[in-house]
């Protein structure tokens, strides 16, 4: 039978302008907001890092260049989708500090048939797609996306199983409080 594979992926190719600083290497109760990401992961068969080349190092995890450099978060989904093996991909922000295992547990857990994405939505209803799932099979769409000039990642968020707030409220409260400035630093 057809195995298929669990995959993670950080996105952390931005210009963290409103951050001052490159936020991934920002240091939250002792550590790196990137290696603190990349710890929340349940275990993967890949885990790959989209970043420009050098940038970072993070043992453990492949490093992943951009296939449209400066194109913002969907062009790292595209690389992360067409470097990842086929199946699901858990995609993240490196900008999200309060991600968890148990948050990545109750995505994978909401996969229903025939759905290609999942996707949380906040307190207020609106959809995540900075720390969603997004299945191999829609790199030809993201793609296309791309080539139309679409650049919101919530485009590739299509077959997409929605995960209500009150599923993922009481596991990860934090889960999309994101890093934008230094004030929004958990310990600032
Ligand atoms: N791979 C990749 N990731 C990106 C790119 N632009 C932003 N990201 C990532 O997407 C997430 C959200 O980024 P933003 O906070 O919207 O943008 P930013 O450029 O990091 O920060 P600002 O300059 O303050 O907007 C972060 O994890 C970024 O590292 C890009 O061009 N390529």
């Amino acid at each position: 039978m057809h195995e298929e594979a669990l995959s993670a992926a950080i996105t952390a190719g931005g210009r963290s302008s409103r951050f001052g600083s490159d936020k991934a290497l920002a240091v939250i109760s002792g550590e790196r907001l990137l290696d603190r990401v990349a710890r929340r992961f349940p275990p993967a068969d890949a885990r790959v890092l989209v970043a420009p080349p050098g940038r970072y190092v993070l043992p453990g995890w492949t490093p992943l260049p951009d296939t449209r450099p400066g194109e913002g978060p969907l062009a790292g989904l595209e690389a992360a989708l067409g470097a990842c093996p086929d199946g699901w991909v858990m995609y993240a922000g490196v900008d999200l500090p309060g991600l968890t295992p148990a948050y990545w547990a109750a995505l994978l857990n909401a996969r229903t048939a025939g759905a290609r994405s999942v996707a949380g939505l906040d307190a207020s209803g609106h959809v995540q797609p900075l720390a969603a799932l997004y299945h191999t099979s829609l790199r030809g769409a993201v793609s296309a996306l791309l080539d139309a000039g679409e650049r919101r990642l919530r485009a590739a968020l299509l077959d997409v199983q929605q995960v209500p707030w009150a599923s993922l409220e009481a596991q990860c409260p934090d889960a999309y409080r994101n890093v934008n400035t230094p004030a929004d630093l958990p310990d600032a």
